[in-house]
Order: structure tokens, then C-alpha cells, then sequence
């Protein structure tokens, strides 16, 4: 298998919607998910580039290898879950934390998940209206509650991440494309969301090959071997 030319990592609290996010984007389905133990990864070709997409276990008894999947990071997608406003307040408390050990010039995107479930994801018309007894488990929708946590939340928390890794906004892209609102149940925004982080993370690959030391040779600057009289080489 090639090596990736990148990496880019899902954390966010157990139950947010990780590995739905993922399956969704990878699978174009949204199947039961059983909580995610220790991390798992997909690769995905982006034009030439083969990108790795880490899924981690939000669950505490995984915490400590958190830093470890997220090393060498050119992206890191900080997840919660627009319904429970401790999963952002995780983020900043738990997670950040752990992307210490992430490339220099690491991107972040937050992404509050579930929005299906809010009064705010029927307005978007991304959902079906409630299930009937004999309709798929697929299909169903609970009854929406007004969103939790708003965009704007995610936007603050940004912007303390900017500050936590001393970036300047102007050499950064900016909040409002960076937080997302998504649902992996019925897909809304999730191609976004992916495809944002690979147009962005290509520009970093080519930058570390410009800048990572040449191992070719330039065989047209080599002169050719002498001829000897036997016909072999000196
Ligand atoms: N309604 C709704 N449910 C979701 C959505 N995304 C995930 N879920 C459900 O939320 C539960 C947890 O989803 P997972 O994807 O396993 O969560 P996770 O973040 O990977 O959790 P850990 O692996 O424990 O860290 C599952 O029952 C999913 O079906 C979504 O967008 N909308
Ligand atoms: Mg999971």
C-alpha cells in the first residue's frame, strides 16, 4: 500500500457521530454503529493524493491515545453534537489538547452533528417528515427539539483555537468555512464538509514535497560511461 501524502483525523466525544460522519462520506450510508475502540482509518484517493481519514473513540478510557492518532495531522475535525452543548464544551476541555502532536500548519474544522434532529434541520429540508410504524429505521425522524448549540458557538470556539495555537486569522481560512452544521443520517452538508478539508489539504502536500530534499538524480547531467577496448565499462 502507498503511503498517504496526508492525514486527517475525526475527535470529538463518544456518541457525537464520528464513525456515522465517516461511513456516510466513505459508504453513502448511514448502517448501526457500535462505539468505536481505539481507531480505525479509511483512504481515500483526492485527485492524486491518497488521504488517510482517522476515525478515533471519543470514549475516556481511549483519551490517552487521542495525541498519538493525531500526529503528523494536516487537518483535525473537531466533532460535537448540536443537541448536547457539553460535547463543545469536551472539545475545548478534552480535545485540543490532543492535537498538540498534529502538523505546524494543522487546519481545524468543527462540526456540530445531528442536525437532523432540530427544529433548525427541518427548515434546511434535509429531512423526511416522521416515520409511520411500517416505514425502514432508515427513514424515522424523533421529534425535533430547537438546535442547542448555535453556529455561532462553534465560530468562538475557533477562534480560541486560533489563539490557543498563536495562528493570525489572516493566515488561516476563516471561521465561517470552517464550522459546519451536518447530518450523517441524511447527508446533509457531509460531502462539504470532506471535500472543503481535501481542496485545502492539497496545497499542504505539494508545499511539504517543495520543500522536502530531492532524492532523484538527474541522469541527463551524468556523463556516460567510458567505452573500454573489450567493450565493457570502465
Ligand atoms: N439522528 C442522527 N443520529 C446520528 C447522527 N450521527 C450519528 N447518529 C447516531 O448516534 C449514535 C452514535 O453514532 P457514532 O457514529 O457511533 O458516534 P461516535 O462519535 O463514533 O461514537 P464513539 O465511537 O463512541 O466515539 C448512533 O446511534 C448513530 O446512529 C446524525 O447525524 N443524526
Ligand atoms: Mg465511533
Amino acid at each position: 500500500m502507498r503511503k498517504p501524502d496526508s492525514k486527517i483525523v475525526l475527535l470529538g466525544d463518544m456518541n457525537v457521530g464520528k464513525t456515522s460522519l465517516l461511513q456516510r462520506y466513505m459508504e453513502r450510508r448511514f448502517p448501526d454503529t457500535v462505539s468505536t475502540v481505539g481507531g480505525a482509518f479509511y483512504l481515500k484517493q483526492w485527485r492524486s493524493y491518497n488521504i488517510s481519514i482517522w476515525d478515533t473513540a471519543g470514549r475516556e478510557q481511549f483519551h490517552g491515545l487521542g495525541s498519538m492518532y493525531c500526529r503528523g495531522a494536516a487537518a483535525i475535525i473537531l466533532t460535537y453534537d448540536v443537541n448536547h452543548p457539553q460535547s463543545l464544551v469536551e472539545l475545548e476541555d478534552r480535545f485540543l489538547g490532543l492535537t498538540d502532536t498534529a502538523s505546524k500548519d494543522c487546519l481545524f474544522a468543527i462540526v456540530g452533528n445531528k442536525v437532523d434532529l432540530t427544529e433548525e434541520g427541518a427548515l434546511a429540508g434535509q429531512e423526511k417528515e416522521k416515520c409511520s410504524p411500517d416505514a425502514d429505521a432508515g427513514d424515522c425522524v424523533s421529534p425535533r427539539v430547537p438546535k442547542q448549540v448555535q453556529l455561532e458557538d462553534a465560530v468562538a470556539l475557533y477562534k480560541k483555537i486560533l489563539k490557543y495555537k498563536m495562528l493570525d486569522e489572516q493566515d488561516v481560512p476563516a471561521a465561517e468555512q470552517m464550522c459546519f452544521e451536518t447530518s450523517a443520517k441524511t447527508g446533509y452538508n457531509v460531502d462539504l464538509l470532506f471535500e472543503t478539508l481535501f481542496d485545502l489539504v492539497v496545497p499542504m502536500i505539494l508545499q511539504q514535497r517543495a520543500e522536502r530534499p530531492s532524492h532523484t538524480v538527474d541522469i541527463s547531467s551524468q556523463k556516460p560511461p567510458k567505452r573500454t577496448r573489450s567493450g565493457c565499462c570502465a
